[in-house]
C-alpha cells in the first residue's frame, strides 16, 4: 500500500541533490508534489525547473518558481521524479500520472535522474503495475492487438487524454524478464509515442522514503 508519509520523506531528501545556480527537471505525480514543495524555499537559489506536465507546472507556478522551456534551457544536470515500480537494476515503470512522454524526454535531457518512491514501488520483477502506453489515437487498436500477441492485456485508459492530445493504453499481465528489450521492441510500432518502460534509460539514484537504495 502506498505511504505518503515515506513519499514526503522522498521528496524532502530529493532537495540535497539541488545544486545552486540549477535549472531543476521536475517530474510529475504525488511524490513529485511534495519535491516542488520543498523546492520552492530554494526557489532564491535556482534558475528555475523544467517541467513535465501541465499538473506539475501549474504547482511550480503557484510557488513562484520560474518555469523553463527546455529548448533554451539546454542539458540539465538533475531530474527528480516519481515512479509506478522500481526494480533491482532502477529500471522503472512510469506513466501512472499518463505525463510518461514528456517525462521520458526531461529525463533524456539530465545528466542525473534521482527517483523518489515510497517502499511500496519497490519489485523484483517489473509488470504488475500495468505498463503504461502513450499511442496516438488512430493507432489504438492497432496497438492493442500487438499487445495481445506479446502475452498482455490491454486497457484503454477511456477518458484520459495526454498533455499531447494522445490516449493512453495500460497493459496488464506482463512479467517483464527483459525491460530494456521490451522497450525497444515496442518502440519500433508505428502509433505508440512512448512506452513507460525506463530501462534504457534507468534511474541513476533511488531514494526511497529519505533512504538511498
Ligand atoms: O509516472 C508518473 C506520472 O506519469 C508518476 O511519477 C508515477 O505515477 C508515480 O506517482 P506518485 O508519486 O503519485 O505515486
Amino acid at each position: 500500500m502506498s505511504n505518503p508519509n515515506e513519499k514526503r520523506q522522498a521528496g524532502e531528501a530529493a532537495i540535497r541533490f539541488v545544486e545552486d545556480g540549477a535549472i531543476v527537471g521536475v517530474g510529475t505525480g504525488s511524490t513529485v508534489a511534495f519535491f516542488i514543495d520543498a523546492l520552492a524555499d530554494l526557489k532564491d537559489r535556482i534558475q528555475g525547473a523544467v517541467s513535465s506536465s501541465e499538473q506539475s507546472t501549474a504547482q511550480l507556478k503557484r510557488l513562484g518558481i520560474p518555469v523553463l522551456d527546455l529548448n533554451s534551457a539546454g542539458p540539465l544536470t538533475i531530474y527528480i521524479d516519481g515512479a509506478d515500480e522500481c526494480d533491482p537494476y532502477k529500471r522503472l515503470i512510469k506513466g501512472g500520472g499518463a505525463a510518461l512522454t514528456r517525462e521520458k524526454i526531461v529525463a533524456a535531457a539530465s545528466e542525473k535522474f534521482v527517483c523518489i518512491i515510497d517502499s511500496s514501488k519497490r519489485v523484483d520483477l517489473l509488470g504488475k503495475f500495468p505498463v503504461p502506453i502513450e499511442v496516438i489515437p488512430m493507432a489504438r487498436s492497432l496497438i492493442g492487438r500487438e499487445i495481445v500477441k506479446r502475452g498482455g492485456q490491454p486497457v484503454w485508459r477511456d477518458g484520459v487524454v495526454t498533455d499531447n492530445g494522445n490516449w493512453i493504453i495500460d497493459v496488464h499481465g506482463w512479467q517483464i524478464a527483459d525491460p530494456a528489450a521490451l522497450e525497444s521492441e515496442l518502440n519500433q510500432l508505428p502509433g505508440i509515442v512512448t512506452v513507460g518502460l525506463f530501462a534504457r534509460r534507468p534511474a541513476d539514484v533511488v531514494l526511497i522514503g529519505d533512504r538511498e537504495m
